[in-house]
């Protein structure tokens, strides 16, 4: 029986690599930042793009190149973060030095609007200007100064805007608090919390706090923990079931405050919940708002009758262990109404109630003074809402007062109350000439710190974008090399580790697995009279020990194409798929063992007519036939052309 031949070739591989030698996005970014000279590794780097036409073989100094071009791109992004958090620091230090020169406690003035309610009278008792409020009374006038005034049109979006820079300086590190003061009804609740469609300082701050900790080269979390001062005792508004009436047993929520050797302040077995996002925040907070204890006076439908508090704690991650430390904490506080409480027509446990806020109320005042005053005593242990708030009052520490005012005449009285509360948390006690010279000084100051801080911000913005870019090329080049590691190279889903550091004794094995496969395979598909027996197979394996041999003598300047001719002593038949994938796989082990010797044996024989095999680098090689490879190198191509 003849069984038909051909003189058909296997090849190895046919492949045909094209390298487009460009250089790296990152020498030639305009946008590198000024002072932070790019790395000698950034400017060497090889090519992050390589274009690949007609693959399906990629060579293995390509693959090390892949491997270099990667460890080179995770160097640049170290380098990156650490000019991001250069940026950062000198943004910190500006937006410190500004805020220090504005002063560590300010003080801000919100009047508000009329209401429905309100009885309106043709001469207003109060007007306004951007840094004082003027109150004309029973043929007096009082001045008072502020930091910034709110006038009533003023909208929640441009309240917060002034607020932010504080949020800001939680995130770096130093303790803030942001309280509401107000007689009730003025809109503290209003400011602090907001509603649906004009959301307050609270849920602004916690989506800004979010935003920003993205924006930040370190990991930052956040932890939200809600409480009550009540008629001078704790309630945890977190608890799982929270109590919702004021008239419940305090008692059982009332929770004990710690302060530690470094003078930090903790509420012992208060609910701290990790917020690991806006939604989640805002969840928690609804919870703890509708916890709070509210009840009907004269002046408000739902006057709140507590001090309420909402802490954030920040927390930093070190890079890569699990550790964390808190960075810092930002109180957010709705005070209790401070209420005429004849006013009020309070009666029994309302009247008890007014007169503990007023007394906190008068604690806190003391103590903003004191500190205002530098004085060396700070009387913080009047009330409890000082005893929590002592960390985040005093030294290192940020505060912003909002003093909240009615426009309304039968108010006028409280105004000017609130108004002398502010005063004295401002406290500033030098000449009006002295205090303008020194207003022009600060403002020049204050600008050339914004100034500052801009182009830090505009820096770290730009090198936020590279360090995105070059973690894009990053991946692309990790899916890249991922895909040639795992490539099934032949059909019936045989793997070749084609690496330098790969186990040669591995391969041989394989090899002898593989040409035993051979045989098995050529005996099945041959008549039995053909096939080899256990003499002529070792006579066989001798004469290709000894041409191997003869081989690596003539190791250099070979390549590594073999033909399967038509003169050998059996002729077979290529139309088996099993055979031929059986074949090509076991001459690419030939390969490898011989590191691209030309063979030649009775059974294959090199042939130095093969173009396209002449073409092939002297390397080993990794071979695809799978398109999926193809498409992917296809796109990465594109990608990285992008890119450039
Ligand atoms: N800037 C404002 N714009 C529109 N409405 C406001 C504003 N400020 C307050 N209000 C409205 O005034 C009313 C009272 O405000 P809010 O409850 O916030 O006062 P409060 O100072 O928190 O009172 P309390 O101390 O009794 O809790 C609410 O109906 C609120 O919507």
């Amino acid at each position: 029986m003849f069984i038909s031949t051909q003189n058909e070739q296997i090849s190895l591989a046919s492949v045909s690599v094209k390298e487009s030698l460009k250089p790296s996005p990152m020498e030639t970014n305009p946008d590198s930042p000024d002072g932070f000279p790019l790395t000698s590794e950034s400017t060497e780097s090889p090519p992050l793009s390589t274009t690949y036409t007609d693959v399906n073989v990629v060579p293995e100094h390509e693959q090390s190149e892949l491997i270099q071009s990667i460890s080179n791109l995770e160097g640049e992004i170290a380098q990156l973060r650490l000019k991001q958090k250069l940026w950062n620091e000198k943004r910190r230090e500006a937006l410190n030095k500004i805020l220090d020169i504005k002063g560590t406690i300010r003080v801000f003035c919100r009047v508000r609007p009329f209401l429905a309610v309100d009885r309106r009278k043709i001469h207003e008792p109060i007007a306004i200007g951007s840094e004082k409020i003027v109150v004309k009374s029973a043929g007096t006038r009082k001045e008072f100064e502020f930091d910034k005034v709110f006038p009533q049109e003023v909208s929640q979006g441009e309240v917060f805007v002034e607020v932010e820079p504080i949020l800001r300086s939680a995130l770096d590190g130093h303790n803030v608090s942001v309280l509401a003061y107000g007689q009730t009804g003025t809109g503290k609740t209003f400011t602090m919390d907001g509603t649906n469609e004009q959301p307050g300082i609270i849920p602004r701050a916690l989506k800004e706090l979010f935003r920003q900790a993205s924006s930040e080269g370190e990991t930052l979390t956040f932890s939200m923990s809600m409480l009550e001062v009540y008629m001078g005792s704790l309630r945890d508004l977190l608890t799982p079931k929270p109590t919702s009436r004021a008239y419940e047993p305090v008692t059982r929520c009332n929770l004990n405050i710690q302060t530690d050797q470094k003078g930090s302040v903790e509420i012992e077995g208060i609910t701290e919940v990790q917020i690991l996002d806006y939604a989640k925040a805002k969840w928690w907070y609804n919870r703890g708002r509708r916890a709070r204890s509210t009840s009907w006076t004269n002046v408000n439908e739902t006057s709140s009758r507590s001090h309420c508090l909402t802490r954030i704690a920040i927390f930093r991650h070190r890079n890569g262990s699990g550790a964390k430390t808190e960075l810092s904490k930002l109180w957010m506080v709705d005070l209790g109404g401070s209420e005429r409480l004849l006013k009020t027509g309070a009666i029994g446990l309302t009247l008890d109630e007014g007169r503990a806020i007023n007394l906190s109320l008068s604690a806190l005042g003391d103590v903003v003074a004191a500190l205002r005053r530098k004085r060396g005593h700070v009387p913080y242990r009047n009330s409890k809402l000082t005893q929590i708030l002592k960390d985040s009052l005093g030294d290192g520490s940020k505060v912003l007062m909002l003093i909240h005012v009615s426009p309304c005449e039968e108010d006028v009285g409280e105004t000017i109350c609130s108004l002398c509360f502010a005063k004295r948390a401002r406290a500033v006690e030098s000449n009006r000439e002295q205090l303008e010279d020194l207003r022009k000084q600060k403002e020049k100051r204050i600008h050339e710190l914004e100034e500052c801080m801009r182009e830090a911000e505009e820096e770290c913005q730009k090198v936020k974008n590279q360090i995105q870019k070059v973690e894009f090329m990053l991946s692309e080049n990790k899916k890249l090399l991922l895909n040639i590691d795992h490539q099934p190279l032949l059909e019936h889903e045989e793997k070749v580790t084609l690496s330098p550091k790969q186990d040669l004794k591995q391969v041989k094995e394989s090899n002898k697995q593989s040409e035993k496969e051979t045989r098995r395979i050529i005996s099945s598909s041959l008549p039995r009279f053909m096939t080899s027996t256990v003499a002529s197979r070792e006579r066989q394996s001798a004469a290709e020990r000894d041409l191997v041999g003869r081989a690596r003598v003539l190791r250099a300047g070979t390549r590594s194409s073999i033909h399967f001719t038509a003169s050998q002593s059996q002729s077979i038949s290529f139309s088996d798929r099993r055979f031929k994938a059986t074949l090509q796989n076991s001459n690419r082990k030939k390969h490898v063992e011989t590191d691209n010797v030309n063979v030649e044996s009775p059974k294959f024989s090199g042939s130095a007519s093969d173009s396209k095999s002449a073409s092939l680098p002297k390397s080993r090689m990794v071979t695809s036939f799978d398109p999926n490879l193809r498409a992917t190198l296809g796109r990465h191509r594109r990608r990285m052309s992008d890119l450039i």
